[in-house]
């Protein structure tokens, strides 16, 4: 029997100090980051909206939206798939099902944020959360609907940036008592801040190290030092990958011509090599070439 996919996520956690969860918007990116050597991978909702759907983070993609694209990595790839499921998408019932579906297409993980249902990104101003009570409840729902006792739970806490540090660190500890497995210590300003979480709250941390937000862009070994256990870079390589597109665009547009960008462009060689398509070929010469 395979290992299930949580236990994979928790097994490469073991192993990592930090673990480094790349984001990935689609199953190509996917394949890259494991052939780059990425033991875990991440499935942004910013992405999701985003890049499936030309909406911004706000709280406008649904469960459905989300499973699609995930089920299309853990179709791709074996690597444990962390994915962003914002708030769980309701009640308490609501919230059993998302981690049913999740659990269902070989998810490994999701995070569940504090926040109000009309959220918004964690680094943006006039975010609003909900009781710890109202999290707790959350969260009990979802452990309770898991089937793989190895499916991860991780809590996700916006309240820092709305009420403070201590607040956060007391609502990571009542969602550890509730059951959460992790946390995902959101928009923390200061490295000293995961060194704080980590020394109060006896579960992993996860730091998240997204561009142009509001936290400082750390290297893994000073987050590893402040005690944080996953190191996540949730949107760093769609944001690159739009940046290289733009370009092509633009000198398309100004030049009527794309030699100039060549460069910047993946090669058909390595495209396929990531894909492993001479591998498809060669099967299919295998299984049909005889009848010729
Ligand atoms: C991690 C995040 O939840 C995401 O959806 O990728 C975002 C990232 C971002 O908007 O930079 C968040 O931190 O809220
Ligand atoms: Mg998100």
């Amino acid at each position: 029997m395979t290992q299930s996919a949580g236990l994979r996520f928790r097994q490469a956690l073991a192993k990592a100090k930090p673990l480094q969860i790349v984001g990935t918007t689609n199953a190509y990116f996917a394949l890259m980051a494991e052939q780059t050597g990425f033991q875990a991978l991440y499935l942004s909702g910013a992405g999701v909206a985003n890049a499936s759907y030309g909406l911004p983070d706000l709280g406008m993609t649904s469960m459905n939206d989300v499973l699609i694209d995930a089920g299309r990595i853990t179709s791709a790839t074996q690597v444990p798939l962390l994915v962003d499921i914002d708030t769980g998408w309701g009640g308490a019932f609501n919230i059993a099902r998302t981690i049913k579906e999740f659990e269902k297409i070989g998810v490994a993980a999701v995070h569940m944020e504090d926040q109000v249902s009309q959220k918004r990104c964690g680094h943006r101003p006039n975010k609003a959360v909900v009781s710890i009570e109202e999290m707790v409840d959350r969260i009990k729902a979802a452990v309770d609907a898991r089937t793989d006792p190895n499916f991860v739970i991780m809590a996700r806490t916006d309240a820092v940036a709305v009420e403070g540090l201590e607040a956060g660190i007391e609502r990571a500890k009542a969602y550890i008592a509730a059951g959460a497995d992790m946390i995902f210590a959101e928009a923390l300003t200061e490295l000293d801040q995961y060194h704080h979480f980590k020394a109060q709250v006896k579960a992993p941390i996860l730091a998240n190290m997204t561009e142009f937000g509001q936290t400082q862009l750390f290297n893994k070994e000073e987050l590893a030092e402040a005690g944080a256990d996953m190191v996540l870079y949730p949107l760093g390589t769609f944001r690159a990958a739009n940046q290289a597109a733009l370009n092509v665009m633009q000198a398309l547009m100004n030049d009527g011509h794309q030699r100039n960008v060549l460069d910047t462009m993946q090669t058909r060689k390595d495209l396929y090599q990531y894909l492993g398509y001479h591998a498809f070929e060669d099967k299919l010469d295998q299984l049909f070439s005889q009848d010729k």
